[in-house]
């Protein structure tokens, strides 16, 4: 149930990948001379046996006592999901109300008997695949008409169960980790090809149900596009939709478990869309004198019909953050990459986009392939496209090390339409500048452009401030809410691939339509009668 490795239960990544203090001062010292603020002491996490944990409120059944614990360490671990506020919580050893039982199912049986128990208990069941919500859809705080909470972790299943090659799909278990469904695919020469940046930890099944979207910047990248069917254990019975290439048969079924972050039933395999290996690409980084100037680029490239796997566009200042600029121009990262054909072309057509808008490349552009052994996806770290695709694998780790040296990091992501997104990017900016610095005296806010369509794009903010000790979730709650607002009122999304969660959900409410609230609520009363999924998260 433990493994040999042991998850940090307050952050990111593994218990042996903990800083040390003198590398974590030496982190913090790095940041904070970029930055120009946070403590100059930083400080180190509670071990479990210091934890207070409020005692279980439930008892374990006899015929669950296989897959049950209530083990400290694993309740504390299944607390809480990796947003900022997560983590800050769980560095101050902050622990109110972990899960009463943590579940670790072996097939769906154990998932129908622990659904079972919790509607004749009154329990609340939290789904749990990698724990990496970043809105709240993992932390277990529901109100007190529950009689307790049990986290129900997918991890053991963790399977790909079938390929096939000729249609170029796999069924693949709910709790597989991404890298550990990629491993298992790897023989076939197939990848999921699916990389947000919470790859490391994030699950098949979490990915499912909050729509996530990888670092791919067009074409197939969100989750919704790779299902072929779905399997679901819910109160009410078991879902399995039918597994073909495309469907005019009425509202799709799997549309409606898409996007449910758990409260709809437990997804326990899914048949995904899988890729060939990439053997060939060509890459390029330019700098554009203003992050407008690398919008418009972007957009032409786009909406030319041409979809660079990478077309991510970074302000000055993220992009000097990220060790991959002097902070004076924004940067342009662009990425062609396929199985079968070259692609200097392609990327030649991009760069002549992005030179009518300014663009200047930064050195020659990569090529590479054909190479069945060339299975770096990554530039070299030396190019400022290697330099960003370091940083950004190393973000979440860096970031624990900011909660430690008191710097409070926070970010926003939505979408909206070209016609709208200067005006739009420019309110929202201002909207995070603002409140950070009435919250926090000082701030730095940086975007970047994630994902581009020919339509529009999703943006995403970086606000990075010093953090005041024991004040820092409520700074966070303050520049949340005032952004958060003025995403609604501009005409954005809530949010764009990090789900809606408990956290988003006053912003949700007001986006969707008050009938299709309705129709949720219908759903659900039909496919789990007793409320026992997730309350809180998304309806309820
Ligand atoms: C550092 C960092 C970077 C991130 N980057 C990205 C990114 O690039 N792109 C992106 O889209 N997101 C990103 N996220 C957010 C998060 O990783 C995604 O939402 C991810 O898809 C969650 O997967 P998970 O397996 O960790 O799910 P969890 O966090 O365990 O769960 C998420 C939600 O799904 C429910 N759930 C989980 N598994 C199941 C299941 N089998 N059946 C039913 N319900 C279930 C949970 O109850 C919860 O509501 C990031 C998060 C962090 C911390």
């Amino acid at each position: 149930m433990t493994g040999a490795r042991r998850r940090k239960f307050w952050g990111w990544g593994y218990e042996d990948e903990q800083p040390g203090r003198t590398e974590a001062h030496k982190t913090a010292d790095l940041v904070r001379s970029v930055l120009g603020f946070g403590a100059e002491h930083v400080r180190t996490p509670p071990a479990v046996a210091d934890l207070d944990l409020p005692a279980p409120r439930l008892a374990i059944p006899g015929s669950l006592a296989p897959v049950m614990t209530t083990d400290p360490y694993q309740r504390a671990s299944h607390a809480y999901g990796k947003s900022y506020r997560d983590v800050v919580r769980g560095f101050h050893g902050e622990f109110p109300h972990p899960p009463d039982l943590v579940a670790f199912p072996r097939d769906e049986n154990d998932i129908t008997a622990v659904l079972d128990w919790c509607q004749e208990a009154g329990a609340a069941v939290i789904p749990y695949g990698g724990g990496t919500s970043v809105v709240g859809g993992v932390e277990p705080l529901v109100d007190d008409r529950y009689a307790g909470t049990v986290t129900l972790d997918l991890g053991r299943l963790d399977r790909v169960l079938d390929v096939d090659t000729v249609s170029g799909a796999a069924l693949i278990q709910a709790g597989a980790a991404l890298p550990h469904a990629d491993a298992q695919l790897r023989p076939h020469g197939l990848t999921l090809r699916h990389y947000p940046q919470s790859y490391e930890l994030a699950t098949v099944g979490g990915s499912v149900v909050t729509r996530a979207g990888g670092h791919y910047a067009t074409g197939r990248t969100h989750l919704d596009d790779f299902v072929q069917s779905l399997r679901a254990v819910t109160p009410a019975g078991l879902w399995e939709s039918r597994r073909v290439p495309a469907s005019g048969a009425g509202p799709s079924p799997d549309r409606m478990l898409i996007g449910s972050e758990g409260v709809l039933g437990v997804v326990t395999q899914a048949w995904l869309r899988v890729q060939e290996r990439p053997r060939f690409r060509a890459s390029a980084a330019l700098s554009h004198a203003t992050f407008a100037d690398g919008t418009r680029a972007a957009r032409d490239i786009v909406r030319s019909g041409l979809q660079p796997a990478n077309c991510r566009l970074l302000d000055p200042g993220e992009a000097r953050l990220n060790g991959a600029g002097d902070g004076r121009s924004a940067l342009l990262i662009l990425g062609f990459e396929s199985a079968h054909a070259g692609q200097e072309a392609l990327l030649a057509q991009a760069l002549e986009c992005a030179r009518r808008y300014g663009g200047t490349p930064l050195g020659d552009p990569r090529i590479s392939g054909p190479d069945p052994t060339d299975d770096a996806e990554s530039p070299a770290p030396t190019r400022p496209e290697g330099q960003w695709k370091d940083s950004f694998q190393q973000a979440p780790h860096l970031r624990d090390v900011m909660v430690a040296a008191d710097i409070l990091v926070e970010t926003f992501e939505t979408a909206v339409t070209w016609d709208r997104f200067e005006e739009f990017d420019q309110r929202v900016h201002r909207a995070a500048e603002q409140a950070a610095a009435r919250v926090c005296v000082t701030a730095t806010v940086h975007r970047r452009l994630t994902h581009v369509y020919p339509d529009g794009a999703a943006v995403y903010y970086t606000v990075l401030a010093p953090a005041r000790r024991g004040s820092e979730i409520a700074q966070w709650d303050d520049i949340k809410a005032a952004v958060s607002d003025v995403i609604m009122d501009a005409g954005g999304t809530i949010t764009h691939h990090h789900a809606v969660g408990r956290d988003h959900r006053p912003w949700y409410d007001r986006q969707r339509p008050p009938l299709f609230a309705r129709a949720l609520r219908a759903a659900k009363r039909e496919l789990d009668p007793h409320g026992v999924l997730n309350p809180g998260v998304l309806i309820g």
